[in-house]
């Protein structure tokens, strides 16, 4: 049957993948369904009214390599009346500049395309230069994790942003 959240991730190195899986354990297996997007189509997103991407930056800000392909058939599907959380693994050091930066190419694409975003997430705790996914001057579009320089703090920002995206999307 299908359930009320799907969560749709890319991973080149696993710590996107992980994340995901965390996710979905804390929203509970029986409310969502977990898709790697390397393996999705246009119709798998569709099905869901409540949705979570997860994406990480390569390579200077760059989107991972499965959701840079994917993107051509994202740009297509219509989000309106829909609610998007977006989340995103990067390294706050050695990409300073460009940190979590994915996020904000999926962010743009699902606001343009009708979405309610939701799950916005604040910058304090992270020590970095620059990054796309800011907005408001101090926060994220989403969820942003740094598995390279703070994997002690994943637990909790999890936690703390699975609560919060709960009651936005009333699960
Ligand atoms: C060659 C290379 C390029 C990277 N480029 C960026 C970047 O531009 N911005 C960023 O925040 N993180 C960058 N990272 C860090 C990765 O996003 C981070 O390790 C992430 O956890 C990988 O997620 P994945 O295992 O799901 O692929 C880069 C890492 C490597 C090895």
């Amino acid at each position: 049957m299908k359930k009320s959240v799907g969560i749709f991730f890319g991973s080149d190195t696993g710590n996107t993948e992980k994340l995901a899986k965390m996710i979905q354990t804390k929203i509970g297996k029986n409310l969502s369904d977990i898709f790697d997007i390397a393996e999705s189509s246009k119709e798998d997103i569709e099905t869901y009214d409540k949705l979570i991407f997860g994406i990480p930056t390569w390579y200077y800000g760059e989107p991972q390599c499965d959701w840079d392909s994917f993107l051509p058939i994202f740009k297509n599907i219509n989000f309106y009346d829909k609610k998007v959380a977006i989340f995103g693994c990067g390294d706050q050091e050695d990409y300073s500049e460009y940190f979590c930066d994915a996020m904000s190419i999926l962010y743009k694409i699902v606001l343009k395309n009708g979405a309610k975003v939701i799950g916005l997430w604040p910058s304090s705790g992270y020590y970095f230069d620059m990054s796309k996914s800011i907005i408001n001057n101090d926060q994220f579009v989403g969820l942003a994790i740094d598995e390279d320089r703070q994997p002690d703090m994943t637990e909790l920002r999890v936690k703390n942003w699975v609560n919060k995206i709960c009651v936005e999307m009333n699960i």
